[in-house]
């Protein structure tokens, strides 16, 4: 069985088919590719996959079970994190302290236990930040924990993104053009930690990328989308071979 399992898959805004007849399956473990040119669709597909949007058609399976109708938090606890293409971090908390913050979906003590630092507080503190400082390591961002997020250089943030996300424990991580903005040697080394992620966390990527550099060299399978429908799907150098897929996205 798929880990995601996606059929059918569609949206209208007004007038606007955002996306249609979107079908998708990925197994445990690949790496996915989202490609297409800009207004296609892909973000709509992840905010459907996340509950922000409900789709008007299709369903969406994670391990089998169908996610559509739950909201973005019970999607998260279902298992999909995700991040933005434009960086979503609290800039006025610390690097680590935004990684700790994704552990509150299934680290819990009541108020009274936090309000007089009772030593059940102070010893899920310190397991919460020992398993933060382990995901900044995989990260390379360990001597940066204490700086404010907002002081990192930009490439930084990014990772800081995929950490905080990969640190609600998902199955599934979508990463919303993860390379924008960065310069070669940036995009070279998050190619490694995505694959590094992957490999370490045994979890299942899929991801947005206009860096075609960057889809092939780490996605094993690529779906291309072309105004919200599917115009090519399969591994990279077949789909980016595509005459169509040139025509439509390469050659524009
Ligand atoms: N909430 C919304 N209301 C109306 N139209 C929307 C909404 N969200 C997306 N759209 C439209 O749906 C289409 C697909 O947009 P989407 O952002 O998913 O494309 P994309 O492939 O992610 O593009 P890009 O590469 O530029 O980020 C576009 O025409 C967009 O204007």
């Amino acid at each position: 069985m798929a880990l995601l399992e996606v059929k059918n898959l569609g949206i209208s805004f007004g007038g606007l088919r955002a996306v249609d007849d979107v079908n998708l399956s990925i197994e445990e473990g690949q790496l996915y590719g989202l490609i297409g040119p800009n207004g296609a669709g892909k973000t709509t597909v992840f905010n459907l996959l996340t509950g922000v949007y409900q789709p008007t058609t299709g369903t969406i399976k994670i391990n089998g079970e169908n996610v559509v109708g739950k909201s973005p938090s019970e999607i998260c606890q279902a298992g999909i994190a995700r991040t933005f293409q434009n960086i979503r971090l609290f800039k006025k908390m610390t690097v680590l302290d935004n990684v700790k913050t994704a552990f509150h979906n299934e680290i819990r003590y009541n108020l009274v236990t936090s309000f007089l630092r009772l030593p059940k507080y102070f010893k899920l503190e310190k397991e919460m930040t020992e398993k933060a400082m382990e995901i900044l390591k995989v990260f390379n961002l360990e001597g940066e924990a204490n700086y404010l997020a907002s002081n990192l250089p930009y490439g930084k943030q990014r990772k800081l993104e995929i950490a905080r996300a990969l640190a609600t424990n998902p199955k599934l991580l979508l990463l919303d053009e993860p390379a924008a903005g960065m310069n070669p040697n940036e995009t070279a080394e998050l190619m490694d930690t995505i694959r590094l992620v992957r490999d370490r966390y045994r979890i299942t990527i899929l991801l947005i990328e206009h860096d075609m550099k960057l889809v092939s060299g780490i996605c094993e399978k690529i779906l291309v989308l072309n105004f919200g429908t599917e115009l090519a799907s399969g591994t990279p150098d077949v789909v980016l071979n595509n005459p169509e897929v040139i025509t439509a996205y390469l050659g524009e």
